[in-house]
């Protein structure tokens, strides 16, 4: 199925604009699973069947599973998403950016090895870039637009042509590489009235907004910027908040907890 297809219908049926981020950190892993060699897989396993009714998305990191040579676990992972929660979108966030051909190589990892059905990917390098990507007529490719880190404004918020240059990326995006219907835009919740200019240079495209949660962004002022009319069109991503809601053998329970406060949150601005 159609990303895009997949997170309407999943935006829909979950009435969930969330997003889990999957960010394993064994260091904060409960101690019953400590030293376990699929500790990784079965601690998100966990997360994910106990809030996978409750996302329109599931978003993993790839560096805390290539940091810990567990590439194997994201892959298992996936397929067990995809198995056991069919029609919940996988955005894999790896930030990708090279020249064509090494991009190719990327875009073969993130969608034939480990499955995803979008990946998050750089613009800096421009086009040719991204294109290896787009060419995946199926899958979502979710470009950094205003990044939620405070270091983010030392180049987004250059003045290009008399706009900044995340609006000129948002505007880019849109307007040009958007041909296929496949692309989106990372806009981080700690900024919300950038959220608000991108959404008004965008249209309906959904925007993957990560920042509340961890780094303190607003739910309601991200709510209010970024949604659409039919109150959609957005990602809100929230990692650590949800992951390590419980210290104990019940984190699975404390991550639902979380994560329907979070829903809940999210829906009271809709
Ligand atoms: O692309 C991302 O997902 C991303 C972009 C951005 O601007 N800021 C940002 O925090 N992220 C990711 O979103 C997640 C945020 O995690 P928490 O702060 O724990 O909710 C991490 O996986 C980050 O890598």
């Amino acid at each position: 199925m159609h990303f895009m297809t997949a997170l309407k219908a999943a935006w829909q049926q979950r009435d969930s604009l969330l997003c889990v981020g999957l960010d394993p950190d064994p260091d904060r892993f409960p101690a019953h699973l400590q030293g376990r060699p699929d500790a990784i897989f079965e601690f998100c396993r966990q997360v994910v069947d106990a809030t996978a009714d409750l996302v329109c998305c599931f978003k993993p990191q790839i560096a805390y599973f290539a940091a810990r040579r567990a590439e194997d676990q994201l892959e298992a992972l996936i397929e067990h998403i995809h198995a056991r929660h069919p029609g919940t979108p996988v955005v894999l966030d790896a930030k990708r950016g090279d020249i064509g051909s090494t991009a190719e190589q990327y875009a073969v990892e993130a969608f034939e090895r480990f499955k995803a059905d979008a990946i998050t990917v750089n613009p800096y390098m421009g086009r040719d870039s991204v294109d290896p990507y787009l060419t995946y007529p199926d899958k979502g490719v979710i470009l950094l637009c205003r990044t939620s880190n405070p270091g983010g404004s030392d180049l987004q918020f250059l003045e290009v042509g008399g706009i900044k240059l995340y609006e000129h990326v948002a505007r880019l995006v849109a307007q040009d590489w958007n041909a296929s219907g496949n692309c989106g835009l990372v806009v981080g919740a700690t900024f919300p009235a950038e959220i608000a200019r991108v959404r008004e240079l965008t249209g309906d495209m959904p925007l993957l907004v990560p920042g509340i949660g961890a780094q303190g962004g607003d739910i309601a002022a991200t709510v209010a910027a970024g949604r659409t009319a039919d109150g959609c069109g957005l990602m809100i991503n929230s990692s650590r908040a949800i992951l390590y809601a419980g210290k104990g053998e019940d984190f699975a329970a404390a991550a639902r907890q979380a994560a329907l406060d979070t829903r809940a949150a999210i829906n009271a601005h809709r």
